[in-house]
């Protein structure tokens, strides 16, 4: 995407040909704030603490991860304890895995001293892929976008077609392009007026600190709205179209995303609004069926449900805390819309029913 006229990636190879460099996501909207990854510490950090997330990004920053980890211990050992560390960094986005098992089986196929080179190369081609996989995301989905901007027009009249997301799904949540936004970037670019409806998502507010950041950058009209404002929404005609993002697909087509989800789903469901989700091959879990009984679902700590950050009048950033002291908070990251709720899936490879059948239609080489 562009930040001021410049192409820009949300992690990138530093000039120095061995650090790495990602956006500080924690420090957006208000503060565009790069920082350099220096080790596999640094690389696991920034995934933990959320300097970088989103499924695909994640990976990405992962892949990066072993390539450092590599340029200081290339030994089998050393390695196996830096996909260990890398894994444990968060539980639900199976693109964290996937990634890390690209890696090791690009550095198991060489020997130990040119293993730092190869990992290097591999996370490198996992960031152009993502770059590539998104776009195709955005060329299909824009599609579903373009059918229901002609269906408002006809309908009502309307001089804009009104799509909802949830969290960030963008190019904040990927190396380029994101996913669920994705669509939206390539209709707006085509002359479509679309328009978003921006959950804010509580309680860390991807979608209003980073979805609104990124659409403003980009110069997408939208409305940031409170998380429980979509149904209403729906049930007044105001949405013709939801897209989110995932962290995880079952073979089944359920979806584990940023918690929310799963209720902006049943209300889709109940209005008769198509509810869709765009996510990258990778993000497909196909050794898991029943996605509530078998995804870890992230619980993280209970401060970012009771406190909040912001700009203060004077131009300052400040937290505070918003619940009373002495109440406790529990902070579920994730959950899991069946797919019975899900419209379809907007892959690179095409448009799919939520289905074990609509999966492997797109991808047969997973059928056996
Ligand atoms: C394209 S994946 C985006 C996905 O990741 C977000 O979670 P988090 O910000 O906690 O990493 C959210 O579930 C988004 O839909």
């Amino acid at each position: 995407m562009k930040i001021n006229g410049t192409p820009t990636r949300t992690i990138w190879p530093a000039k120095d040909g061995w650090a790495v460099e990602i956006i500080d996501q924690t420090r957006l909207p208000h503060e565009l704030v790069n920082v350099r990854l220096e080790s596999l510490a640094d690389a696991a950090h920034a995934i933990k603490a959320m300097l970088v997330r989103g499924a695909p990004l994640i990976g990405a920053t992962a892949a990066y991860g072993m390539a450092l980890a590599a340029r200081a211990n290339s030994s089998d050992l050393a390695l196996t304890v830096a996909y260990n560390i890398l894994h444990a960094t968060r539980p639900t986005a199976i693109n964290l895995k996937w990634a890390l098992d690209q890696m090791i089986t690009a550095l198991g196929k060489v020997p130990e001293d040119q293993r730092m080179a190869a990992a290097y190369a591999r996370a490198a081609e996992i960031c152009d892929e993502d770059v590539a996989i998104n776009s195709a995301i955005g060329d299909n989905g824009a599609t579903l976008i373009q059918a229901a901007w002609e269906s408002a027009r006809r309908a009502r009249g309307a001089d804009r077609v009104n799509v909802l997301t949830h969290c960030n799904a963008g190019w904040l949540a990927t190396v380029d392009w994101g996913t669920a936004i994705a669509p939206i970037y390539k209709a707006h670019d085509a002359g479509i007026p679309v328009h978003v409806w921006v959950d804010e998502t509580r309680p860390r507010n991807q979608g209003a600190s980073l979805t609104a950041r990124e659409l403003n950058w980009h110069g997408v009209p939208h409305t940031v709205i409170a998380d429980n404002t979509g149904g209403h929404l729906m049930q007044h005609g105001m949405v013709d179209l939801c897209i989110v993002g995932t962290d995880r697909v079952t073979s089944n087509g359920d979806v584990c995303n940023k918690i929310g989800t799963y209720l902006k789903a049943l209300a889709a469901k109940d209005n008769a609004v198509p509810f869709y989700v765009a996510l990258p091959s990778p993000t497909i879990d196909w050794s898991v069926a029943d996605g509530i009984k078998e995804i870890p679902i992230e619980e993280r700590d209970a401060a970012e449900q009771t406190h909040m950050t912001g700009k203060a009048a004077d131009g300052s950033i400040v937290s505070v805390q918003v619940t009373p002291d002495g109440s406790p908070a529990g902070n579920w990251g994730f959950d899991v819309t069946p797919a019975r709720l899900v419209s379809g899936l907007i892959t690179e490879r095409g448009i799919c029913a939520a289905s074990p059948e609509g999966l492997r239609g797109l991808f047969p080489e997973r059928n056996g």
